[in-house]
């Protein structure tokens, strides 16, 4: 008997109906709601979906084995580069998201050395005084801009762990300095994709340079004295056979790191408060836990923090901080039985996934018990939650985002209480990661 192997299809031909507006295709869909747009895609054509934007095709892997097959990426057929430049710019080039292949393995077997267990309790013990000191100005309310403020608490902390305080700074240097860093950061959103002033794009080229200044002034103070923070670990961290990092390499991993770990850390904090504020039970189950540990717990405190683990990843669930991944194919592959070919744009439905009813119970309903030992929904597939992706560039600060969530909210749960409206549902904004436009209001009260 002879085996039969059968063909890989062609991608499904795109309908009309499905192409969007004129060269814009479905962004301003995709903008609008992503969910609906990923859905309606899914059910027409499967877990390989083609798609319009911007001019050209674009293919949707929708569903954890589509996902999961590019993530493991078996034939080195997706590439990170040439995918995410075109989506982030220039401003984070050699960022580790952004380097393939060896030379990603060379630079990803450095860095792993600056988030070990030991370095993990040395963040850890710096980031309760950045905490307490970003709480301090913070003024209880009835209408609480959460969202923003965390975002501002996320940045104070990432100077101080991140740049060790960069202590020789002034006040005014510093605002500079991350007024360049959220430039960059929101180039992701540009229309205009060129050196343009006054566009986002424009700022971000600005910030990129005030940032490698800044950083470069410091590199000769951190090359000789090591420290506990991010800047000082990286220039000092060796692997067993003497592999280091160049000044360059610290300097453009540095500017990525401080990226990666902002936005998702304050987008996932804030989903936690809105879901505690309007689960009320849910809340004081935590604050039990909080209120169990001292003012300062270490890192293996605050990863022993059950309830807190299990709201966290339903958040990170319900609110993929990163809800696409996007790759490029530098040669043909196939995924599902679906041929696609060399350079195409694939774009990777992270949160489609974990709102998959297939895998999940009430998928749009707030369960963190779904992820206790009872039920373990997440591994309804090995793909099925994937905040962080998966595969060689797995996000390789999950734990240390764990613990800087969980020491946030270990100091909110002790100082404070709060309550958001049952029916409230945030406007998202979705031009780049997913942010709650009105900046989340909730109602702080400091605890008696
Ligand atoms: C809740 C917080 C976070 C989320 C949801 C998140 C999510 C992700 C995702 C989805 C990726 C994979 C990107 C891809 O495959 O293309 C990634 C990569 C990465 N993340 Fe995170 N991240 C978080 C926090 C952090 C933090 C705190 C740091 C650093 C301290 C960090 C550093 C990185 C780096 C360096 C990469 C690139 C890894 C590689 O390409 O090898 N992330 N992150």
């Amino acid at each position: 008997m002879t085996a039969v192997t059968r063909e890989p299809r062609q991608i499904a031909e795109l309908r009309r109906e499905d192409r969007g507006l004129p060269w814009i295709g479905n962004l301003f869909n995709y903008q609008r709601d992503p969910l609906r747009l990923y859905r309606r895609h899914w059910e027409h054509y499967g877990p390989v979906a083609p798609s319009y934007n911007l001019g050209r095709t674009t293919v949707l892997l929708l569903g954890p084995d589509a996902c999961g097959e590019a993530l493991q990426n078996r034939d080195k057929a997706f590439a990170n580069k040439p995918a995410w430049s075109q989506l982030v710019g220039p401003f984070f080039r050699r960022g580790l998201m952004l380097i393939d292949f060896d030379d990603h393995r060379d630079h990803r077997r450095i860095m792993q050395e600056a988030f070990t267990r030991d370095r993990l309790d040395g963040y850890t013990r710096r980031l309760h005084p950045a905490i307490e000191r970003g709480m301090a100005s913070w003024a209880a309310g009835r209408q609480f801009p959460a969202h923003w403020r965390l975002k501002q608490l996320t940045l104070d902390i990432a100077a101080d762990l991140f740049m060790g305080g960069a202590r020789d700074t002034s006040e005014a240097e510093m605002a500079r300095v991350n007024k360049a860093f959220i430039a960059c950061v929101q180039a992701a959103a540009g229309v205009v994709r060129a050196d343009v002033p006054l566009t986002r794009w424009g700022r971000a080229y600005r910030g990129r340079q005030v940032l490698e200044r800044f950083l470069r002034g410091y590199l000769p103070a951190k090359r000789a004295t090591a420290t506990d923070d991010i800047f000082s670990v990286l220039c000092h961290i060796e692997t067993d056979d003497g592999a280091r990092f160049s000044d360059d390499d610290v300097i453009n991993h540095m500017i990525f790191l401080m990226m990666a770990a902002h936005d998702t850390s304050t987008i996932t904090t804030s989903t936690i408060l809105q879901y505690l504020g309007q689960h009320p039970a849910w809340q004081e189950r935590c604050r039990a836990e909080a209120l169990a540990l001292g003012p300062a717990p270490d890192r293996a405190e605050l990863e022993s923090l059950v309830s807190i683990d299990l709201v966290m990843r339903e958040a990170l669930r319900l609110r993929a901080p990163v809800p696409v991944l996007v790759r490029y194919t530098v040669k043909d592959t196939v995924v599902q039985g679906v041929r696609i070919p060399a350079d195409t744009m694939c774009a990777l439905g992270i949160q489609f996934t974990h709102f998959m009813e297939e895998y999940w119970t009430n998928p749009m309903v707030f369960d963190p018990e779904r992820f206790g030992p009872e039920r373990r929904e997440d591994r309804s597939h090995r793909f099925a939650w994937e905040p962080f992706g998966g595969g060689v560039h797995k996000c390789i600060g999950l734990h240390f985002a764990g613990l800087e969530i969980k020491a946030i909210m270990h100091r909110l749960l002790r100082g404070y209480h709060w309550s958001v409206d049952p029916g409230y549902v945030p406007p998202l904004d979705h031009h780049a990661l997913p942010f709650p436009k009105d900046g989340q209001p909730i109602v702080l009260i400091r605890n008696s």
